[in-house]
């Protein structure tokens, strides 16, 4: 397959724009293999970003889709989220709607994690969807444990007429903000009203996002991934982020298919694992 082209984006950061025939359109950076843009085939943009977001490393790009790799969260010794979202990938392969990044962690990084593995992320654009897979192979001798997600960002009108649909009730979650304790949905619906950032484990594989102001659901199908991450900061936290535009809080909410409080997995010596979420428009 030929090499697809890049063009730069912010901060002179190179991006592949990726198009499907109908004319729904993604674009990926290489820094990070960052999903900063998933527009349908009318052109409305579907993921929200940041108009404070810093596109240069060492700074992982605030919106989109920030692949978190080797680690999800602080969950474990790394800095939140590991530092694949802050590295830069190179291109495998790819066409006009699809492209494969890929990325081995530097002599630096293998300090803080004394691992050998390769990592490809590819991301493919449909006509009413995006589909995403992670794949690490083991190249090391050593078992290496890790956890992960794609930590999605979708554009809501306003948070206040949004909500995720788990589609079963009464699930329970850990709440991140009270140290992990457990907690228990009410009904089957996240209504983000504060700051709300929870673990659900072993979650549905299915969760829709709903817009209703916007007539929008998007669903958000895993495979592999076993747990969901439900986040939204609210405006305290926000507001503090150096790279958050003021009050788009209201502009999103996160949904994250991941291995989180499931992990880590352990993964042999030679061996590769995949995970993959599918985003797909449903109205
Ligand atoms: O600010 P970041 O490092 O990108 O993390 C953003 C958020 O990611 C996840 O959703 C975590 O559950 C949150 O605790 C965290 O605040």
């Amino acid at each position: 397959m030929a090499s697809p082209k890049t063009v730069e984006g912010p901060e002179g950061q190179q991006k592949v724009v990726l198009t499907s025939s109908s004319g729904a359109s993604a674009e990926v950076f290489l820094h990070g293999a960052h999903v900063t843009s998933w527009k349908s085939n009318k052109g409305e943009e579907l993921l929200f970003m940041s108009n404070k977001a810093i596109y240069a490393p060492p700074k992982a790009i605030r919106g989109g889709i920030p692949i978190c790799f080797p680690q999800f969260g602080v969950l474990g010794p790394l800095g939140q989220h590991g530092f694949a979202r802050n590295s830069m990938f190179e291109i495998v392969e790819g066409s006009g709607e699809s492209v494969t990044l890929s990325f081995r962690p530097s002599a630096e990084q293998q300090k803080q994690f004394p691992h050998q593995f390769h990592l490809l992320i590819t991301v493919q654009i449909g006509s009413d969807r995006l589909t995403q897979t992670l794949q690490v192979q083991n190249e090391g001798s050593e078992p290496m444990p890790f956890t992960t997600a794609f930590h999605t960002y979708f554009l809501v009108s306003d948070v206040d007429n949004a909500h995720a649909d788990l589609g079963t009730s009464g699930l329970t979650y850990q709440d991140n903000t009270k140290g992990r304790a457990e907690s228990k949905l009410s009904g089957s619906s996240v209504k983000f009203q504060q700051e709300f950032d929870a673990i659900f484990v072993g979650a549905p594989d299915t969760i829709k996002v709903v817009d209703e102001k916007a007539g929008r659901t998007i669903s958000v199908r895993k495979e592999g991934l076993p747990d969901a991450v439900l986040w939204n900061p609210w405006a305290d936290k926000a507001n503090g982020m150096a790279d958050m535009g003021h009050d788009q809080y209201r502009n999103f909410l996160c949904v994250e298919p991941a291995v989180a409080a499931s992990g880590p997995i352990q993964l042999e010596s030679g061996k590769s694992w995949s995970g993959t979420q599918i985003l797909s428009l449903d109205s």
